[in-house]
């Protein structure tokens, strides 16, 4: 998919590195509704830019978090996920996920299992959330419990891309903990490129610290 994407400039990944940019992927089985659930919660602002060769939409936001505006790429795929797994690029440098699932289609449900474990294999540390949608068909599953999850302490939502329910909430709080696991990152890989980021700045800002240092030195100098 976004392997060798280096020459579209919408797939180059290192945009994340970026304090500004947060990269948002949802995961779950086809026809859950995850086109919808972003397509409704975007609403007017809705401008996917489809990448059809690499079967992938991203669907681009823009948030105040605390006092910084924060620019979101939601990854939505189309048919990927019916092979049952993601290529790596998918998951690469992304700071949260939201699985869904149709609470009128248990299997959906079962296969959370094995996107969360595919999930983590590649993001062990990143935030994650479950959210059952369509519940507009039948207003009785939410008194269900849907335990998945509730071990590893993941927040779990009922929503309906239909009719809003939960839609804004669910997202308002997957971007804040997306933006604030960037800021914090406990992902050791994560941890080394943020590292890496501020090794960056502090190179760049090298040249002034030296100029400072030769004119205290000149004296020596002279
Ligand atoms: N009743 C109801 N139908 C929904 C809801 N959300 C999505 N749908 C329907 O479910 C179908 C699939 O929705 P999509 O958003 O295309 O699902 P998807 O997960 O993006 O599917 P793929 O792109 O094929 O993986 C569509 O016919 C939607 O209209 C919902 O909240 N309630
Ligand atoms: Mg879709």
């Amino acid at each position: 998919m976004a392997g060798d994407a280096g020459s579209i400039p919408e797939l180059d990944q290192k945009k994340y590195d970026a304090g500004e940019q947060v990269k948002i992927i949802c995961l779950g089985d086809s026809a859950v509704g995850k086109s919808k659930l972003m397509e409704r919660f975007l609403m007017d602002e809705y401008r996917p830019q489809q990448l059809s060769t690499y079967a992938l939409t991203l669907y681009k936001h823009t948030a105040t978090v605390g006092n910084k505006t924060v620019a979101i790429d939601f990854w939505d795929t189309a048919g990927q996920e019916r092979f049952q797994s993601m290529h790596p690029s998918y998951y690469h440098k992304a700071h949260a996920c939201i699985m869904v699932f149709d609470v009128q289609r248990k299997i959906t449900y079962k296969n959370l299992a094995n996107w969360y474990t595919e999930l983590r294999e590649f993001r062990p540390e990143i935030p994650c959330c479950v959210v059952a949608n369509k519940i507009d068909a039948d207003l009785k599953v939410t008194q269900r419990s849907f335990n998945f999850g509730k071990k590893q302490g993941i927040p779990f939502y009922f929503v309906s891309a239909a009719d809003g329910t939960n839609v804004v909430k669910m997202f308002r709080e997957m971007i804040t903990r997306a933006v604030e696991y960037k800021q914090n990152p406990s992902d050791f890989m994560d941890e080394v490129l943020q590292e890496l980021e501020n090794f960056d700045l502090e190179e760049k800002e090298g040249p002034e610290a030296d100029e400072v240092g030769l004119k205290t030195e000149s004296p020596e100098l002279e």
